[in-house]
């Protein structure tokens, strides 16, 4: 069976202060339908670039993508725009994403009315169900976005990334700025929806322990490239490459 996704040498680089950066050299990665693969990776190993080339707001230099069948990196105006459906996003910080001065019921309700998911008299409803999905009751469509907590923030961004029902959620540092216990809830939260829901997901972040615990998979990144894919476990139980022997080390006292 084909992958939900697959990334095929994507390469990119940058023209920095006179000097030529390879972002990413011959990145090639692949999610099968239900899957989560975590890609880790330390600062400036090309996890973001990735991401955003994945989500179609940076083009790259040579490569391609297969999403559900479609050449993705082809796909434009219209056709995108429907097909942005089935790949949503979740960031670092749901407040650059989220108008502040809107309530929950606005952020969530847009995604469903942009997308023709549920017609007008069903989108309250609706409503409530992504927030139950997400653990928060469904008075809290009338809260602003601005007085809600970091981590009931990242919540609503889960609710509305799954609006649309999407087959793959492409998560960049989302928990990065939640504290201990609040990024704990939010990643058992992920897992929960993702058994649930069947979404894959491509979950990135710099943190090996966050990305051990809700990936089925692990891909290694290092100056550009993938250095090591295999199972979550082997991958820190037994890391084969620098870059994820570093990685382990870092985080010594989980394994
Ligand atoms: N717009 C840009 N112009 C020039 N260089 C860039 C640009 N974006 C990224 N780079 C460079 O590309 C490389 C990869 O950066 P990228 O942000 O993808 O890494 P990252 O793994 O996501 O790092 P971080 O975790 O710090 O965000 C780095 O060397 C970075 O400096």
């Amino acid at each position: 069976m084909s992958p939900l996704l697959s990334i095929e040498n994507i390469s990119k680089g940058f023209s920095s202060s006179g000097r030529r950066v390879v972002a990413l050299d011959k990145v090639s990665l692949a999610i099968a339908a239900g899957e989560t693969l975590g890609l880790v990776g330390a600062s400036g190993s090309g996890k973001s670039t990735l991401s955003r080339i994945l989500l179609r707001l940076l083009s790259c230099d040579a490569g391609a993508i297969r999403f559900e069948g479609e050449d993705w990196l082809t796909l434009k105006g219209a056709a995108l725009r429907r097909r942005r459906a089935r790949m949503q996003m979740v960031f670092q910080d749901p407040l650059a994403a989220f108008n502040p001065l809107a309530n929950v019921g606005t952020v969530l309700d847009d995604p469903l009315r942009i997308h023709g998911v549920a017609s007008k008299h069903r989108r309250a409803g609706e409503i409530a169900t992504l927030l139950e999905h997400v653990g928060l009751p469904a008075e809290y469509a009338c809260r602003p976005v601005r007085a809600l907590s970091g981590g009931q923030r990242q919540r609503v961004a889960i609710a509305r990334a799954i609006a649309t029902r999407p087959s793959l959620l492409v998560l960049d540092e989302a928990v990065s700025a939640l504290d201990v216990t609040v990024r704990g809830r939010i990643l058992e939260l992920l897992v929960d929806l993702q058994k649930q829901q069947g979404i894959a997901c491509l979950f990135i972040s710099h943190d090996l322990a966050v990305v051990r615990a809700v990936s089925h998979r692990i891909a290694v990144m290092d100056g550009g490239r993938v250095v090591e894919t295999g199972p979550a476990a082997t991958v820190v139980a037994a890391p084969q490459s620098e870059a994820a022997r570093a990685l382990v080390a870092a985080v010594p006292r989980l394994w």
